[in-house]
């Protein structure tokens, strides 16, 4: 698969380590979802590498560090200049390994590069303390300084952007950057490497390491010294195990995880803004979003009207190649997702559910799977339980705010919710009571650089974005003294 790029260089495959372009000696297959076509060869790298990249981190790091904030601005606004300019090779890249709409891939490389230069702003923001004395001979300072070395490991469906909204923090705060891409979404990883090196980023303080020996390299990023922190994003079951893997050296941990989303529809909702908001929040990237609307709630006196108007906008959804113009939903990352996703419909229909829409694979074979909207899913399915990553809609009625407040929270996640509603009093009680990191009222999108990103429960640790990210890429230290 030839990809036409108006920079080349951008489609690279080795990694990038030490400051070093390196190929390995074996490479692994990128494939492209839609078509199962080869795009490219990468490197596929092992331990050795990874333990170069993170010695060559901690030598970096120290200078980066003694910049200035504002010598790190510059160089951090250059390199999201690079990004936005390549727009359009980046987002060609990106929906060839990971297969999401150009469209969409073209607004999520605007989105990282908006982690880009929040963080270089915020660079210059990070302030200390000087605190009244509690002896008249004790001055008490408080300073921020930079973690050190931070690994992170990345997922497949943001490959841009879950990237951005590591390293921006990371590199902002002073501290140096390994980061691993899935084996799935290598390339856009590689390409935002060519232009950080373009844009002046020194020698060794930030390396991609491409692998397939996910389990290994993680380890290495988990249990060598020189690192001091881990951000991840994926599952929770993934996060877990890292969590486990770093607690030998109390490294500090950010963990974006797995989301069970419900998106709440009350009787005096607006139902088109309703229909409008839940099309966003449940086929963005196919449904492969940590906050896609997993649940969706509708208070029994709007049910038929909302179940009408949603099937009908879902109709609409053009499925195909994410190249092709028009095209809303893309083919899934792989016959994995699919099978799960369609698991997921025959074990409702099984249990009494009803499709409305949809229902099945898409007459196109391959990854792709019809938008999908189910009615009467209750209790008991998996598809309430479990985080189900593509393009079904599940429709559950409910009759009160409690009930539903208690349905949405009974899960082990935490991370994103919506509900749609105008009574002010309504809208008040239920944003406090839903035990989420994030609540969207009247409105499904809701992820910006300057909020903070973040779950609770099982979602994960720690916050991306907004004026507290760059909080978990500093250490506070305590001075006291004696005058
Ligand atoms: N909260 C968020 O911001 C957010 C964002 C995107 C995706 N996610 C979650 O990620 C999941 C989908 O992404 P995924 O399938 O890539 O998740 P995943 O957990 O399977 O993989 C995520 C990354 O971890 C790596 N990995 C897998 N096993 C590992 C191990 N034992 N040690 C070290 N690394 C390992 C993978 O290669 C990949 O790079 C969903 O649950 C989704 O909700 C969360
Ligand atoms: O799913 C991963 C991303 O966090 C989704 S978003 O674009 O940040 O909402």
């Amino acid at each position: 698969m030839t990809l036409a790029l108006r920079d080349p260089v951008l489609l690279e495959t080795r990694a990038f380590v030490a400051g070093r372009w390196q190929a390995g000696t074996t490479t692994f297959d990128v494939r492209n979802p839609a078509t199962g076509d080869l795009v490219a060869r990468v490197a596929d790298l092992g331990v050795d590498a990874m333990r170069e990249a993170i010695d060559a981190a901690a030598l970096a790091q120290k200078d980066w560090a003694a910049r200035t904030a504002k010598e790190r601005c510059t160089v951090l606004l250059g390199w999201q200049a690079l990004m936005l300019e390549k727009a359009d090779d980046l987002a060609e890249i990106l929906t060839a390994e990971m297969g999401k709409p150009l469209a969409e891939a073209r607004a999520e490389i605007v989105y990282g590069a908006s982690f880009i230069q929040w963080f270089a702003e915020e660079a210059r923001r990070v302030y200390g303390d000087v605190v009244p004395g509690h002896q008249r001979d004790k001055r008490i300072l408080v300073l921020k300084q930079p973690i050190g070395v931070v690994g992170a490991i990345t997922p497949w469906n943001f490959p841009n952007a879950m990237i951005a909204r590591k390293v921006a923090p990371a590199l902002a705060a002073g501290c140096a950057f390994v980061g691993r891409p899935a084996r799935e979404t290598p390339l856009s990883a590689l390409a935002m490497a060519v232009l950080a090196e373009r844009a002046g980023l020194p020698p060794g303080l930030l390396s991609i390491v491409t692998g397939t020996d996910s389990k290994a390299l993680g380890l290495e990023l988990c249990t060598n010294p020189k690192v001091r922190k881990l951000t991840f994003t994926g599952s929770t079951e993934v996060g877990r195990i890292l969590m486990r893997q770093c607690a030998h050296d109390i490294k500090k941990l950010s963990l974006e995880l797995g989301g069970n989303a419900p998106f709440i529809v009350f009787d005096d909702a607006d139902l088109d803004a309703a229909v409008e908001g839940a099309i966003i929040a449940k086929y963005r990237n196919s449904g492969q979003t940590c906050v896609c609307a997993n649940r969706i709630y509708v208070q029994q006196g709007v049910m038929e009207a909302f179940t009408d108007k949603i099937a009908a906008a879902t109709a609409r959804l053009e499925v195909g190649n994410g190249r092709d113009p028009g095209v809303a939903i893309g083919p899934l990352i792989d016959g994995a997702a699919v099978e799960k996703v369609e698991a997921h419909v025959e074990d409702a229909v099984r249990l009494g559910a009803r499709v409305i829409v949809g229902g099945s694979r898409s007459a196109l074979g391959g990854n792709y799977f019809q938008p999908t909207v189910l009615a009467g899913v209750e209790r008991g399915m998996r598809i309430l339980e479990e985080e189900t990553f593509g393009p079904v809609a599940p429709l559950v009625a409910f009759e009160s705010e409690d009930e539903v407040i208690a349905m949405a929270n009974d899960t082990e996640f935490g991370l994103a919710s919506y509900f749609y509603a105008r009574d002010l009093g309504r809208v008040w009680r239920v944003a406090e009571a839903l035990e989420f990191g994030m609540v969207g009222v009247n409105t499904g999108l809701i992820s910006t650089a300057e909020a903070p990103f973040g779950g609770i429960k099982s979602s994960g640790l720690g916050r991306e974005g907004s004026r507290h990210g760059i909080d978990d890429y500093l250490e506070l230290k305590y001075v006291c003294m004696s005058v």
